[in-house]
């Protein structure tokens, strides 16, 4: 974060512009209201100290002073509830805006799931901090200050001056404090999220731990992963708290300042004790606002880090999205592709040249680990070359509309994705407005002789891996059938079926009627493509 503000979140959140400028609405009237406040009481106090009397209008002063409570009672309430509205309506654009750029990069391996999940809940619930406390503090600290002082360089120009001195140095000691603290935050963020992908890890993988007797020595590394973030947390809580002294311990020298002089004036009878008492009531109204700022600051520090990496994933993905129409020839081009994945070493593609004609039937063949899954993923745009180009009808797929790009594929990955409900739930994905007697032909023609109400759980829970790609076809063919795709990309969509079951898969591809590029091992489904190319090493 640049400055106090994000200028990210109030570009992409409307509804943080307007809370500002409430809050700075509300601040306004907090100050008008103190001013009051302190008059109120400065006027009370010095009549029954000077007279030994109650003032004649005590009635009024006393109403006065209840109705002043009661506005900044419902100040603060007004606030707080614009806050966390505020909160709500950006958190919910954030998670919308990363989940959009997840969906147009589902193979993005630069942030994982884990760190997703923890970015878009209690990652971005942490922003609360940054709305319900901090922005209305950076209301009242923008006003506040300036009406206080005001009102006491009215009544007494020489406090008007140490507060006008002493004042910003309270800012100047915060933005250095705060350089400070947003390193150590980012650090426990970043802490937090290696601890939480390593304990997915460990989860996903405690059934293969468990096959070799390495769980329990897993313990270790988890126990090191905690100490580290108790670490990082204890550095933020003790910037936090250091910083929550020095803030203190300055103002309060500055309010003591403006007292002693006041004090002394006093005693001399330079200056009368109604004043005397406004400024003293005052003064330390004017710190305060500015202060809490600094508190604030902190609480707020954990959602500006998670907004920062939302911020970073959202943008990372925007950057490369097209918006030309697809052309209506589907002459598909690599040249000279080249991928790396990050992090990695050695490419997955590597100058890769391969021509899919309209309307035919590709298989693609090569060794494990050759690139024949990361080619396609290229084809249906969620990876890009990091040299070379992908065309269509000589067209940059790049600079393709990727959601209109989509609408002309019917997809099969290698591991198809299931969500939680039948297998007719999971084929109409591919067209939800198809009946159940498409649904039932598709998954027959895709070789799958089992029950459409058969109940799936999360990731395909209850279905076996041929299971699965049967389901992800018969989803495919319904794409092409009533959905208007006109290419069918298959990753090894018959592993794991037996001979009669691929027969009838392999009918149901070449009796689409539409081109198909089937990444494949099996020979039956290689006899049956127009054409074979290889990918990678030789085979
Ligand atoms: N998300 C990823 N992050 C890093 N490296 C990856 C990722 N996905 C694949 N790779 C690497 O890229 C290379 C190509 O992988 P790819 O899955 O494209 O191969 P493949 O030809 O489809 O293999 P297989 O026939 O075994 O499915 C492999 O070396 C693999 O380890």
């Amino acid at each position: 974060m640049a400055g106090p503000i994000d200028p990210r979140l109030l570009k992409r959140a409307g509804a943080t512009g307007q809370y500002l400028v409430a809050s700075v609405v509300v601040g306004l009237l907090t100050a008008v209201l103190l001013i009051v406040q302190a008059g109120l009481l400065a006027r009370g106090i010095s009549h029954v100290f000077l007279e030994h009397s109650l003032p004649d209008n005590w009635a009024v002063l006393l109403g006065g002073l209840a109705a002043v409570f009661a506005g900044r009672a419902l100040l603060s309430w007004l606030n707080e509830t614009i806050a966390h509205r505020s909160a709500a309506s950006v958190k919910s654009t954030l998670r919308r805006d990363i989940l959009t750029a997840r969906l147009s990069r589902p193979r993005d391996s630069a942030t994982s799931s884990a760190s997703m999940v923890t970015m878009v809940t209690s990652g971005l619930d942490a922003l609360d901090g940054y709305f319900s406390k901090y922005l209305p503090q950076l209301g009242l600290a923008a006003t506040v200050p300036f009406l206080v002082g005001g009102a006491i360089l009215l009544t007494d120009w020489q406090s008007a001056i140490i507060v006008a001195f002493t004042l910003p140095l309270i800012p100047v000691f915060m933005a250095l404090i705060g350089w400070t603290t947003q390193t150590a935050t980012a650090k426990s963020f970043t802490v937090a999220d290696r601890l939480a992908n390593h304990f997915a890890d460990l989860i996903e993988g405690l059934p293969t731990l468990q096959a070799f007797a390495r769980a329990r020595a897993q313990r270790r590394g988890v126990a090191l992963g905690e100490e580290q973030y108790r670490d990082a947390t204890m550095r933020v809580l003790y910037v936090s708290f250091l910083s929550a002294l020095a803030l203190e311990l300055l103002a309060s020298l500055s309010v003591a300042v403006v007292a002693v002089t006041v004090g002394f004036r006093l005693v001399y009878g330079d200056v009368g004790l109604e004043a005397a008492l406004f400024v003293l009531v005052l003064a330390p109204e004017a710190f305060l606002p500015v202060r809490q700022v600094g508190v604030h600051f902190h609480d707020s520090a954990d959602g500006v880090a998670a907004a920062d990496a939302a911020f970073r994933f959202i943008d990372g993905a925007r950057a490369t999205s097209g918006t030309s129409p697809v052309p209506s020839d589907l002459r598909i081009r690599f040249e000279d592709v080249t991928y790396t994945y990050p992090g990695t070493d050695s490419p997955a593609l590597d100058g890769v040249d391969l021509t899919i004609e309209p309307g035919e039937v590709l298989a693609i063949r090569g060794t494990s680990g050759g690139g024949k899954s990361t080619a396609l993923a290229m084809l249906m745009g969620f990876l890009q070359p990091d040299t070379g180009r992908v065309s269509v009808g000589g067209q940059d797929l790049a600079a393709l509309d990727e959601r209109e790009w989509r609408e002309h594929l019917a997809w099969v990955a290698q591991e198809p994705g299931m969500i939680n409900g039948t297998v007719a739930h999971n084929v109409l994905l591919g067209h939800p407005g198809a009946s159940s007697v498409d649904v039932a032909a598709a998954l027959r023609d895709a070789g799958a002789d089992f029950d459409g109400e058969k109940f799936v759980g999360d990731d395909g829970e209850g279905l076996s891996s041929g299971e699965r790609r049967r389901v992800a076809l018969a989803r495919a063919l319904l794409r092409i059938r009533f959905g208007g795709a006109r290419l069918l990309v298959l990753d090894e969509p018959t592993a794991g079926l037996d001979s009669s079951t691929e027969a009838a898969a392999v009918h149901a591809v070449r009796a689409s009627g539409v081109g198909a590029v089937i990444v494949t091992h099996r020979s039956a489904v290689m006899a049956a493509a127009d054409r074979v190319v290889e990918l990678g090493a030789t085979a």
